[in-house]
């Protein structure tokens, strides 16, 4: 079921979380909340989940209205499941049991509670631990009995909350693809909260990027890695470098020839429309690792190699340019060595909007 957050706002004492937050997230869409520690990501689910009231501003789930305008529609109503950090799960209960334990709450019988039990187990492949109780599970596969509890319940909407924190780096990985696996088969609307901005990139069909109680950004992840709104977003997401440099020219609709040190380059940006043709300004322009090149023959320009670091299959450079302050950050297939001169191709960058 969809999702509609408009202009909620919420304090807490004196200290406004939510600043008038609006969001629209689709029918089956992966949605996930991307933002630094106490930006009030939690706070949102929260409201979404109904275990906080808001100041002002409403919400709705499937088109329904659930707070907002003196109401607010109590949490077992919402038809809405919350996967917490923590599992939440009943220690002397049967993982079945578990899992059941929402229908037979609903007046299931107990038989046709298992039934259903089993076919949500499957859903996320735990049929052969039916009879295990919580303890004797890994972290992982906890978390996937509370998804198959969300989906007993008959949530159409899933509210997750870092579900993932508390796993180690193998299982989040393993966890990841679980997740996606999860959401593909049962189609249900995903709600994830997470500080991980790999994990949200991963996992999320779009994302919002959330700063101090507002809304930075929402797009799919390509387009906030490759378009941010703003120095803040693309600071966020993905690593990079943030260089000065000096609109030189209108190419097109969208693109601006630049300058960076000694070196022009086109780029492109939302904020191309603002620039006239012939007009030379300063500016703030984003360079991916991925867009500079290590390549003699159609190196524009020499940078000397800073830092190195071996990433596995790559290194890790961050090299100056001369004249420039900030260091280009790029990934290299060769060993290079710190004082080395890299002759730099620059594929393309990208004009930040000015905030
Ligand atoms: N019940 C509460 N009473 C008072 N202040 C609160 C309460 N809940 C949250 N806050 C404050 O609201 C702010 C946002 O908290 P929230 O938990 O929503 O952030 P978050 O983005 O989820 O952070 P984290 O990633 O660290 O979990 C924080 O400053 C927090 O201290």
């Amino acid at each position: 079921m969809s999702i509609t957050l408009s202009d909620v706002t919420k304090s807490f004492g004196t200290e406004k979380v939510l600043d008038a937050v609006s969001l629209e997230i689709a029918a089956g869409e992966f949605f996930a909340v991307l933002g630094p520690s106490g930006c009030g990501k939690t706070t949102l689910l929260r409201l979404a989940a109904g275990l906080e009231s808001l100041d002002s501003g409403s919400i709705t789930i499937g088109g329904r209205p659930v707070a907002g305008d003196g109401l607010h529609v109590a949490p077992e109503d919402r038809n809405v499941g919350v996967v917490f950090q923590s599992y939440a799960l009943w220690p002397h209960m049967s993982v079945e049991a578990n899992v059941g334990f929402p229908l037979e709450a609903a007046g299931a019988g107990k038989r046709a509670a298992l039934d259903q039990a089993q076919r949500h187990l499957s859903t996320v492949e735990l049929e052969a631990f039916a009879r295990r109780k919580p303890a004797e599970l890994s972290g992982g596969q906890r978390q996937r009995v509370a998804l198959a509890r969300c989906l007993a319940q008959g949530a159409e909407t899933i509210l997750m909350d870092e579900p993932l924190a508390n796993l180690d780096p193998h299982l989040r990985a393993t966890m990841e693809e679980e997740l996606a696996r999860f959401h593909r088969a049962s189609r249900t609307t995903v709600l994830y909260i997470t500080h991980d901005q790999r994990e949200a990139m991963a996992l999320a069909d779009r994302l919002a990027v959330m700063w101090q109680g507002q809304i930075l950004q929402v797009g799919a992840p390509s387009e906030i890695y490759r378009r941010p709104a703003s120095e803040r977003v693309a600071r966020f997401i993905g690593r990079s470098a943030i260089l000065d440099g000096e609109v030189l020219n209108r190419n097109g609709r969208d693109e601006a020839l630049i300058r960076i040190g000694g070196l022009e380059v086109a780029a492109t940006s939302s904020a191309v429309a603002n620039v006239c043709h012939n007009e030379k300004k300063p500016a703030r322009i984003l360079v991916r690792p991925e867009d500079v090149v290590l390549d003699p023959e159609r190196a524009a320009v020499t940078a000397i190699a800073e830092r190195v670091a071996y990433r596995g299959g790559f290194w890790e450079v961050a090299a100056r340019l001369e004249g420039l302050e900030t260091l280009l950050a790029l990934n290299l297939p060769e060993r290079v060595s710190p004082g080395d001169s890299l002759p730099l191709y620059l594929k393309r960058a990208w004009l930040l909007p000015e905030s």
